[in-house]
């Protein structure tokens, strides 16, 4: 697939299922992941796989933040926190490990953020799908404890990974520029 043409026509599908990336697969991806602009080369990007049941620990985690966050969650709540979990075969979180030094946080922050969209293209390429969400569980310390990351640290997306069931609305944005 042509480079333009890959990034003019990626999409967040509605829905995922399996097949997922094989290892191979994945491994293409997350490469194209470390391709990303990283100022200082500090490779900031973490990336956590959760796959097959693994997911559900993923998602009893989301759920226990869910009823600590919001103690009057209802069961139906939970339930539904858990399912994110397992919305497609495959979820990984992507997180910015922070050094502390001259490179300034929201720089390191942008290079994964970077290394994400190279990753739903690089998906794309495949002929994957990929959705980049994040949500409340994505600033819990839990969760970010779950993947190895320290409070300070930022899971900058939970990426969901699958082939494309339901496909995404391509919706064009206006193009702006100001010249000056
Ligand atoms: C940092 C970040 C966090 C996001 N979090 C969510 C989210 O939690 N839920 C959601 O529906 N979309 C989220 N999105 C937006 C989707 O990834 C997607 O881009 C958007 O729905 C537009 O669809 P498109 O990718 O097909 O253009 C997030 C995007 C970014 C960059």
């Amino acid at each position: 697939m042509d480079l333009l043409e890959g990034i003019q026509s990626r999409t967040s599908p509605k829905k995922l299922d399996a097949p997922a990336p094989n290892a191979t697969q994945l491994e293409q991806i997350v490469r194209a992941g470390t391709r990303a602009p990283d100022h200082g080369r500090l490779r900031p990007w973490r990336f956590t796989v959760f796959e097959g049941a693994a997911r559900e620990k993923l998602g009893d985690v989301m759920a226990n933040c869910l009823r600590s966050r919001v103690p009057n969650s209802t069961e139906e709540h939970l339930a539904a926190e858990r399912g994110k979990a397992l919305r497609a075969p495959v979820v990984m979180v992507v997180g910015a490990k922070i050094s502390k030094g001259k490179i300034p946080e929201i720089e390191q922050v942008c290079a994964v953020s970077a290394a994400i969209q190279n990753m739903l293209l690089a998906a794309h390429g495949l002929g994957f799908g990929a959705m980049w969400k994040t949500g409340a569980a994505a600033y819990d310390p839990e969760v970010k404890a779950l993947c190895g990351l320290a409070p300070e640290d930022h899971i900058v997306g939970i990426v969901y990974l699958g082939s494309v069931s339901a496909p995404g609305q391509l919706v064009e944005a206006p193009v702006d520029i100001n010249r000056v």
